[in-house]
């Protein structure tokens, strides 16, 4: 008999939903999101589906546009330009290459979901957590998968709210494998300006990213570990977060500290079921919670979209 703890997430989602219910009410429309669909994806398509499902679910409108490649760039424009869309997200790869980068630059950061505009990347990377840094009305917007891996960690109390925000993960040592621009790297950012130690794993290697000793600086920094691997790193985490794609790969329990809480956000099953023989707790998978965070940021947007006009 193993004593961890499984927890879906359908249950910490439906937390979330609350919330946004909640803020729902407090506007007398429904926000309108739009989806473009460019690729042939499958996990794409999935995703959209489920996004389209639970918007309407939750009282907000949702349009999927299936477009060409070459007709994209117009579409997001056009998109940008209509009154009656509240935010856009793009359904990512499309032409797999820097194009995309260029895709996201022309989308609306006022619409911008996603939070992948620029200007909320710098602010994510730079440790700046509201548009008007005077003010504090405007939360700057963060990357939905990302997001979601926060509130997961903040529902399992991995967050400790003794500590004041912005260091409540002081004494913690997250491992994040996968270091992709759209999960990996912003992850281990958004962790360590939290206050984790996070060793950062990827194919062509490890980086721990920390505030220093003592969270002493306001930012997190980047320190490449030469020669280090994941069996290096690994043993040193009481949390683990892997977002491999492909089936191929499984995480080695062995290296599993005991009792460490392990989060997987690949589309694949990234832990072997023996996992449970010696993690904590193990979330299996965070897609439901990903979609929640969306629609979060999407009231956010519309918010922070009021409060401009005004
Ligand atoms: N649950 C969710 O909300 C979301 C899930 N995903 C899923 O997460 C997975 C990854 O997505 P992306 O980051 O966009 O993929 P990507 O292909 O851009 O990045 C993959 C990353 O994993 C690393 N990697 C690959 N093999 C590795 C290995 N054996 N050891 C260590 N690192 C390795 C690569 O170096 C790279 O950093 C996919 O399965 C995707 O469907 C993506 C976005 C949202
Ligand atoms: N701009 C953009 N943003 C994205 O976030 C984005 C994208 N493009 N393109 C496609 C990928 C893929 N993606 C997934 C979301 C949830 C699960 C996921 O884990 N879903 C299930 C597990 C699988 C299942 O139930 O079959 C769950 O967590 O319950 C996987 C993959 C987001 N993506």
């Amino acid at each position: 008999m193993s004593s961890c703890k499984v927890v879906l997430a359908k249950n910490i989602a439906n937390g979330l939903l609350q919330e946004v219910q909640d803020g729902l009410k407090t506007l007398n429309r429904k926000p309108h999101l739009v989806g473009f669909l460019a690729n042939q994806d499958p996990a794409a398509r999935m995703y959209a589906d489920w996004t389209e499902k639970t918007c309407h679910e939750n009282g907000f409108q949702y349009t999927r546009r299936d477009v060409f490649k070459e007709d994209i760039e117009e579409a997001i424009l056009a998109a940008n330009a209509d009154d009656t869309i509240d935010g856009i997200i793009v359904y990512y790869p499309i032409f797999n290459s820097r194009q995309d980068q260029y895709l996201q630059q022309i989308v609306d950061v006022s619409k911008d979901v996603e939070g992948l505009s620029h200007r909320y990347v710098f602010n994510m990377y730079q440790n700046i957590r509201f548009l008007d840094e005077e003010t504090k009305t405007q939360k700057s917007i963060l990357p939905c998968t990302p997001l979601a891996i926060v509130k997961i960690l903040e529902y399992l109390h991995i967050y400790n709210t003794i500590l004041p925000y912005g260091n409540r993960l002081h004494g913690h040592t997250i491992c994040v494998v996968n270091r992709s621009e759209v999960v990996g790297r912003p992850l281990a950012a958004l962790l360590a300006n939290d206050g984790a130690c996070v060793y950062s794993v990827d194919v062509t290697g490890v980086q721990k990213f920390t505030r220093g000793e003592g969270l002493t600086k306001t930012r997190h920094e980047v320190e490449e570990l030469d020669g280090w691997t994941i069996k290096d790193a690994a043993p040193l985490c009481d949390v683990v977060i892997t977002g491999v794609p492909g089936e191929k790969y499984k995480f080695d329990t062995s290296l599993l500290r005991g009792g460490a809480v392990c989060i997987n956000f690949s589309s694949e099953k990234n832990f072997d079921p023996v996992v449970k023989e010696k993690a904590s707790i193990y979330v299996p998978s965070i897609g439901k919670v990903t979609i929640v965070v969306l629609l979060r940021n999407l009231l956010r947007i519309v918010h922070n979209r009021a409060a401009q006009k005004a």
